[in-house]
């Protein structure tokens, strides 16, 4: 590549960070130095604001306040709190999401709930390339309730629901977390809906970058995790959504006694309460909880509009330098704008591909069987960083880095 194509691209970086610089929050994140971090996708960066929720919630809340802190620092009613900030991204009304537990309980709760909601259609449709624990639990959960798990893709959706009259429920990914492609989660709710079905959305790999628009596609469930693009920390709780006109017949396949209209009735019989809150099971993970919640604030006077066009931008502009710098690897992340916030790439050593570019510091993931997978969380990331990471990645395939033996020993984790 000549000087000055080099230049030109840098020039075009600068140019792009200085359009999107509205929804540049990195100086609320804390990144190691020298870490270029693409993984955003499956554990986000640490904010400041996390870090300090997190530690105010142990030494001030839990040390001096002690049990006086359910009350005193509103712990018992966190989880719809922090619901109605994260509502406020994925396009959904006060009141209709709340927090706590994985990702996987909140699907279960979600699944059953909506399957039983159709009593008299027999089929649940999931897509077979879906995150495993989606496609465990539906299938566990169509089990339970005597159903048949139909694995259709996504792609094939809305054929197989036009004209049908056995499925209750169309439970999908918004985006698939290896390829990084966009589902219309518009299109696949609305022809559920013409033929009585319901639809649940997996907004895992969405929430905190698309403008999911809950309400405006009409969706009756979701769910999606709190410690990716959110920031919301290791092991961060899950957030659930039911659709307003949905709550009163929501039951929840787990009673518990936080889920009940008085928990300190005590009484053995149960009542769920109003509202989300029938949602609730148990005792909620405060202080992950609090670490969201300070997560969270990174997104004040964002609007989701913007946010996912820089995301659109960080992304296209790395496929761009990918082209630019004459880097040849199979993109399987479409090009157009059906995308969520990834770029993934195969390669026969992707394994090893991705332990070159940690050891030069950029950090991505490998999936199975063969895919790089590069997350760019839009609020930390810039275009500066993109090209940085792109003349890496050139850099790692062009000087066969990823055949060096260091980088072949699997970890457990990946
Ligand atoms: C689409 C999707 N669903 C669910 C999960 C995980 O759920 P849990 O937080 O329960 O481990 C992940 C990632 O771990 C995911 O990518
Ligand atoms: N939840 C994870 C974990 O406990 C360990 C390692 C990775 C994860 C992930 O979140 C993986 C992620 N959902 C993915 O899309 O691959």
């Amino acid at each position: 590549m000549s000087d000055n194509a080099q230049t030109a691209l840098a020039q075009r970086a600068r140019h792009l960070d200085s359009e999107h610089l509205a929804t540049d929050r990195r100086d609320a994140f804390v990144l190691p130095e020298g870490v270029i971090y693409l993984d955003g996708n499956s554990l986000g960066a640490m904010s400041v604001a996390a870090r300090d929720a997190t530690a105010d919630a142990v030494t001030r809340q839990w040390g001096q306040q002690l049990i006086r802190a359910w009350n005193e620092s509103a712990w018992w009613t966190a989880p719809e709190r922090v619901g109605d900030r994260i509502a406020s991204l994925v396009g959904a009304p006060s009141g209709s999401v709340v927090v706590g537990d994985s990702t996987t309980i909140s699907l279960f709760k979600a699944v059953h709930a909506a399957a039983r909601l159709r009593p008299d259609r027999r089929v649940v449709l999931t897509d077979p390339d879906s995150f495993p624990t989606d496609v465990h639990v539906t299938r566990g959960v169509c089990d339970q309730l005597g159903l048949t798990l139909e694995l259709v893709s996504p792609r094939d959706a809305v054929a197989r629901l036009e004209g049908s009259n056995d499925v209750a429920l169309a439970a999908y990914s918004h985006v698939d977390y290896r390829t990084g492609e966009l589902w219309d989660l518009a299109a696949i709710t609305e022809a559920a809906h013409q033929v009585g079905a319901l639809a649940c959305w997996d907004l895992c790999h969405s929430a905190g970058v698309v403008d999911v628009g809950l309400t405006e596609g009409a969706a009756d469930f979701a769910v999606g995790c709190g410690y990716k693009y959110l920031s919301g920390g290791p092991g961060a709780p899950a957030f659930l959504f039911v659709a307003p006109q949905h709550l009163a017949e929501f039951t929840n396949p787990i009673l518990g006694w936080n889920g009940h209209a008085a928990p300190f009735a005590m009484s053995p019989d149960h009542v769920p309460a109003d509202g989300i809150t029938r949602a609730r099971v148990g005792t909620p993970p405060v202080l992950g909880i609090a670490a969201l919640e300070g997560a969270l604030t990174a997104y004040e006077g964002l609007d989701m509009g913007d946010v996912r066009r820089r995301s659109l931008s960080l992304t296209g502009f790395f496929v761009e330098c990918l082209d630019a710098l004459g880097v040849d690897l199979p993109i399987v992340t479409p090009r157009d704008d059906r995308r969520g916030s990834q770029v993934s790439l195969r390669h026969p050593a992707a394994y090893a591909v991705v332990q070159a570019l940690i050891a030069r510091g950029v950090i991505g993931d490998f999936r199975e069987p063969d895919i790089v997978r590069l997350g760019f969380a839009p609020l930390y990331l810039s275009h500066e960083d993109v090209l940085t990471a792109a003349r890496h990645l050139r850099d790692v395939i062009d000087g066969a880095e990823f055949a060096r033996p260091e980088h072949a020993a699997r970890a457990a984790v990946t």
